[in-house]
């Protein structure tokens, strides 16, 4: 299926949740939508779903106009941060809920239920935990069985609001993997909301950029960290250092660093926003000091001081870097806006 919106309206008093939002999301994507607390996200999300109506806009699905339409019309899946079961009833009811809130006609019977709950059960690798209460289960599980609920309704579309938001770290890393999987092979076209950006930039085909009631820019995970739409944007994603510089002829120049292209940007004032994979830091006697240096799991995270500016830089390949060590840096690249 195909979600498309035009023009999105949303206020509440005097604040405009939803200022004109314009997307196009193609069946089968899989899409995030991030940006810092209210950005509108969450009202963008409900919309969709039909538990928000917006004061002027479309919202098509598969072309057809649903903006008034009520939610369980809309055939749509959805999931919510913290799971949002019901507490009073066993895994098996809450599953069951989903397919018993359908519309008559399509309303299955007791044993078809039955078998369904126990499908779907197994689809998030839960079998046998029908019985238990909501209480009874790890945050993890919980969430899992949120989402057998949601996917009750065989939905095409499936929105989650912040569906890992309550797990830990490792749980999160392992449901949203597993959660990309199950929308591959369902073929279905999704949305979820983050304010994560590395959860939005691992995950998604796609990232809408959320900011004021807006998206500001909609794009592949690599376009936006190479290129982002305005500074915004840039300083969001990918750790970016803000570095004041001055643009002349298409080259950024810095105080305290060696020039790098800025192809396109007006002479005068910017910003360059370095990320740490933009700036390589090699020993030899340079301006720069190793302040820091410390191994995480994706390798030697460096922190190097110049110019009276803490910089995150990569270390040179087969360079151990000692704190207090002179240095050099060389910038790879930079995104540069106008100041
Ligand atoms: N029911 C409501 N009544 C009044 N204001 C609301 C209501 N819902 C949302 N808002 C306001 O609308 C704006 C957008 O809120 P929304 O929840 O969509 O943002 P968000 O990007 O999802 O934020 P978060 O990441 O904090 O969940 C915020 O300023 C919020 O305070």
């Amino acid at each position: 299926m195909t979600i498309e919106v035009r023009g999105l309206m949303r206020r509440y008093g005097g604040v405009a949740a939803l200022d004109g939002v314009a997307l196009a999301v193609g069946q089968g994507e899989f899409v995030a939508l991030l940006g810092p607390s209210g950005s509108g996200k969450t009202t963008l999300l409900r919309s969709l779903a039909g538990l928000e109506f917006p004061d002027a806009g479309e919202v098509l699905i598969d072309g057809r106009d649903m903006a008034q339409v009520p939610a369980r019309e809309r055939g749509i899946g959805f999931v919510f941060q913290n799971y949002a079961l019901f507490r009073h009833m066993t895994v098996f009811e809450n599953i069951a809920f989903g397919l018993r809130i359908r519309p008559r006609r399509q309303r299955p019977g007791r044993a078809e239920i039955a078998r369904r709950v126990e499908e779907l059960l197994a689809l998030v690798r839960l079998p046998g935990l029908e019985a238990r209460y909501p209480e009874q289960l790890s945050g993890g599980q919980r969430q899992r069985v949120a989402l057998a609920r949601a996917l009750a309704i065989e939905p095409r579309v499936l929105l989650l609001d912040e569906p890992f938001g309550a797990l830990d770290a490792k749980v999160r890393k392992e449901l949203r993997l597993w959660l990309r999987g199950l929308h591959d092979r369902l073929g279905l076209t999704s949305l979820f909301v983050t304010h994560d950006q590395d959860e939005a930039l691992e995950l998604a085909d796609r990232v809408a950029v959320m900011r004021d009631g807006r998206v500001v820019q909609f794009d592949t995970p690599e376009v936006l960290l190479a290129r982002p739409a305005d500074a915004g944007v840039a300083g969001f994603l990918g750790d970016a250092a803000p570095v004041a510089c001055e643009v002349r002829g298409g080259q950024a120049h810095f105080a305290a660093l060696p020039p790098v292209a800025a192809e396109g940007v007006r002479d005068g004032r910017a910003v360059a926003f370095l990320r740490p994979v933009d700036l390589l830091a090699e020993p030899g006697a340079g301006a720069a000091r190793v302040a820091a240096a410390r191994q995480d799991g994706r390798g030697v995270r460096l922190t190097v001081e110049l110019g009276g500016m803490l910089l995150e830089a990569l270390p040179a390949q087969g360079w151990v870097p000692q704190r207090g060590e002179a240095c050099c840096v060389r910038v790879l690249g930079a995104r540069v806006f106008p100041a």
